[in-house]
């Protein structure tokens, strides 16, 4: 079932929550939204729900109008942060719980719930706890059968909204590739609202990038990290230096140093900024490389098989950040509050006015 989001605008009052935003989720994918706290992910999930009406704008599933049409009647499984489960009942009859409650008509028999329960909670790999209550469940657990629940009415789509939020990192990163390998099973179209950017890269098939109730970018995880369409996608996925640029026929300059950047080709000295992520920027040890710039280490942090350093070059306010491998730190025998040399290998530069190209 595909979804389609057609210009739709919502305000609470005079705050514009959605600006004007269309989408269309293509038929069995996983397609996160991602963006910061307020940017509109969850009102615009909420109206594909049809928990929320919108202003003005449609949405159609499989190319039918379904904006006036009731939540209960759009065939949408949603999981939440919190979707608690019913206390007091056990793991089977909450899973069980919206075949049950169908009307006599439409409702499957005893043996046929049971049957599909059974299938649901292998899915989740949880079939061992049907006769639990939800508190003798760890959160992810608990998770695992609020998707089970979710898909046992067998939904036309699936929304998602921070399912994983409240857990802690390490159970967060299991469920993620879980869900992946569950919907490479399953297929079911799926929105995945998230503010976690590495969480939004590893499960999904796509990726939107929201700020401010507007799309900023809508391509794939590789895509969205390797070109970010503008400054904002840029500085959401991840830590990333700026650095004054000049911009000459296809060809970026910082400082001394001039990285390839064909998209300006034609271009005549224009003031850019180059952003540049940790992990493209080169240290040195010695002087003796071209174009590399002096810095003095202001500090050396070890995360796991990483180093990050802060170095300020002689002319800059700013501390650049650089990452490089453990091993490649030792070689180098860096010292914090010693000398460094740095020189950036890859940028992609950004001129004023948002026009855009690589480095
Ligand atoms: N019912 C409401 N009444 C008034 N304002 C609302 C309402 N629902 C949402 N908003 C506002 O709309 C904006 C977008 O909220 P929304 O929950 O969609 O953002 P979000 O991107 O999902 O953020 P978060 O990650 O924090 O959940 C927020 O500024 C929020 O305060």
């Amino acid at each position: 079932m595909s979804i389609e989001i057609d210009h739709v605008n919502k305000h609470f009052r005079d705050f514009v929550a959605v600006d004007n935003v269309s989408l269309t989720f293509r038929e069995g994918e996983l397609t996160a939204l991602l963006g910061p706290s307020g940017s509109g992910k969850t009102t615009l999930l909420r109206i594909v729900a049809g928990l929320e009406q919108p202003d003005t704008g449609r949405i159609r599933f499989h190319g039918e109008d379904t904006t006036d049409l009731h939540v209960s009647q759009r065939g949408v499984g949603f999981v939440f942060q919190h979707y608690a489960l019913f206390k007091h009942m056990t793991v089977f009859q909450n899973v069980a719980y919206g075949l049950t409650v169908r009307p006599r008509r439409n409702r499957p028999s005893k043996a046929e719930i049971t049957r599909k329960v059974m299938e649901l909670l292998s899915l989740v790999q949880l079939d061992w706890t049907a006769h639990r209550y939800p508190h003798q469940l760890s959160g992810g657990q608990r998770q695992r059968i609020a998707l089970a629940r979710a898909l046992a009415v067998e939904p036309k789509v699936l929304l998602l909204d921070e399912p994983f939020g409240a857990l802690d990192a390490k159970v967060r990163a299991e469920l993620r590739r879980w869900l992946r390998r569950l919907h490479d099973e399953i297929h079911v179209t799926s929105i995945f609202v998230t503010h976690d950017q590495e969480e939004a890269l590893e499960v999904s098939d796509r990726v939107v990038v929201m700020n401010q109730g507007r799309v900023e970018q809508d391509s794939s995880p590789e895509e969205v990290y390797d070109h970010p369409a503008n400054p904002f996608v840029y500085r959401f996925l991840g830590n990333v230096n700026l650095f004054h640029a000049r911009v000459h026929d296809g060809v970026a300059r910082i400082g001394d140093v001039a990285l390839p950047a064909p998209e300006f080709e034609g271009y005549q000295n224009e003031q850019g900024q180059a952003y540049v992520r940790p992990h493209e920027i080169e240290v040195f040890a010695d002087r003796n490389h071209q174009g590399a710039l002096r810095a003095k280490v202001e500090l050396v942090s070890v995360v796991g098989p990483t180093v990050r350093l802060e170095l300020r070059t002689d002319n800059s306010e700013d501390l650049v950040h650089a990452e490089l491998p453990k091993h490649r730190f030792r070689a180098l025998g860096l010292t914090q509050g010693g000398n460094a040399w740095i020189r950036p290998i890859h940028s992609r530069v950004f001129l004023p006015d948002s026009r855009v190209a690589n480095g």
